[in-house]
């Protein structure tokens, strides 16, 4: 999934960067009474763009195609694409917003953007502060044990850990192993700033030939595939909120043993803003810890909590200041990993058993829920909303 929003990434990218190859003749006078822009002048920052050092950002790219199409083609005229189609739309939006700007003038403008980023790009840099610097993507899950504690990091940190539809299929797959390896108890976390922004937006941007009812469908085996293996899980399951947590993430925060959270955390369950609806059990466990009314102000309206918001209502265990977090909560989880295994396995047993039918049948039904929303204008409006203000392009 994440190699497939690549790769529209790219593809995108590199249309606008790329592809203005052949740019046809155009009049000799740009619309600006102050500087005038020759076909050599345009055809110069066209090729100046491909040579660019660093990434301009999606919004510089989407003025440069915009302008490019204009001042190449004129006032766009072509259909609008489908809603689905995210990158093309946001691409015909911006075009379509120039109106009915002259092509000399769009060609002044492309060619005076092109010289403020030549400029700014040659501006001197010294390195990067580290603040500042992205830290490089690797594998978006990491997986380790040590001291009997198998611990599950979210590692997407330049995407606030988002879940793919990959990762949701790795966190089973370590989720199993974990069940049954040596370690006594289980930590799922996430590195950088987040702990995890929720479902990758953009997973619903993968249309395969059956298209949008296959995507839905899909999602609905997977999130109920995912949530029941939390549900079954035999063994202590830690969180360790390491920052603000979006969406699916808080949701099975219900299905967890211990809630460990920062005092920099939040909790935010946006459902009705995206058109969507609860998951992860949250419309049985939420109203059960917090009680109904308050689980409705955060899955109905979507209120988001602080760390000692959330721990007052019982969603989370406990809130440690920032500064002490990983040290103190690694410290409490290493003492607690050194309790027979076996003991706390049983343990677990008693206190859930009771739960799991009404868990599975609850996970099964917003699931079914949740498939249709998706299918939704709803969803699909607010999905897209997103995807054009944020997608790589
Ligand atoms: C199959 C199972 C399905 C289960 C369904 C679950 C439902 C949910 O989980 S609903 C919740 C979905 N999540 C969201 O709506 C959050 C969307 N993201 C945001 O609102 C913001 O990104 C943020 C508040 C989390 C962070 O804002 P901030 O300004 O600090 O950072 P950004 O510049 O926005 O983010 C950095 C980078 O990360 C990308 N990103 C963040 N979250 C997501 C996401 N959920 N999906 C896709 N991409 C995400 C964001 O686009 C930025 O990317 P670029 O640097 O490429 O622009």
């Amino acid at each position: 999934m994440a190699v497939l929003a690549g790769r529209l990434a790219r593809r995108w990218c590199f249309g606008l960067l790329r592809s203005p190859t052949q740019v046809p003749a155009l009049g000799l006078h740009a619309g600006s009474p102050t500087m005038r822009t020759s076909q050599k002048d345009f055809n110069d920052a066209v090729s100046q763009v491909k040579l660019l050092k660093e990434d301009p950002g999606n919004e510089v790219k989407l003025k440069l195609y915009a302008l490019y199409k204009q001042a190449t083609e004129g006032p766009c005229n072509v259909p609008k694409p489908g809603m689905l189609d995210f990158i093309n739309k946001t691409k015909w939006d911006a075009w379509n917003a120039l109106g009915s700007l002259s092509k000399e003038a769009a060609r002044q403008k492309y060619v005076d953007l092109v010289s403020s980023l030549s400029t700014s790009s040659k501006s001197p840099s010294p390195e990067t502060p580290a603040a500042d610097r992205k830290p490089p993507e690797g594998n978006s899950l990491v997986v380790t044990s040590e001291d009997g504690i198998t611990t599950i990091r979210l590692n997407r940190p330049t995407k606030k850990n988002a879940l793919t539809t990959q990762m949701y299929h790795d966190i089973i797959a370590a989720l199993q192993a974990a069940s049954k390896d040596e370690s006594t108890i289980t930590v799922l976390t996430g590195s950088g700033d987040y702990y995890c922004s929720g479902n990758d937006l953009t997973n619903f941007t993968h249309l395969s030939a059956g298209g949008l009812e296959e995507m839905a469908r899909s999602g609905e085996v997977l999130l109920r595939d995912f949530v029941d293996c939390l549900i079954d899980f035999p063994k202590p399951l830690v969180a360790v909120v390491n920052g603000p947590a979006v969406g699916i993430s808080v949701t099975i925060l219900g299905l967890f043993d211990v809630v460990y959270a920062t005092d920099r955390a939040t909790f935010h369950t946006p459902f009705s803003h995206l058109g969507q609806s609860p998951e992860g059990c949250s419309s049985y466990t939420f109203p059960k810890i917090m009680g109904s009314s308050k689980a409705a102000e955060m899955l109905l309206f979507g209120k988001k909590l602080t760390a000692q918001e959330a721990c007052a209502r019982g969603l989370v265990t406990e809130v440690f200041p920032d500064g002490t977090f990983q040290k103190e909560v690694w410290a409490r989880l290493k003492a607690y990993s050194k309790l027979p295994p076996n003991a706390l396995r049983i343990s677990k047993q008693i206190i859930r058993k009771q739960e799991k039918e009404k868990l599975h049948a609850v996970n099964a039904e917003e699931s079914s829920v949740l498939r249709e929303r998706w299918l939704s204008d709803e969803c699909m409006n607010a999905i897209a909303s997103f995807l054009s203000r944020k997608a790589k392009l």
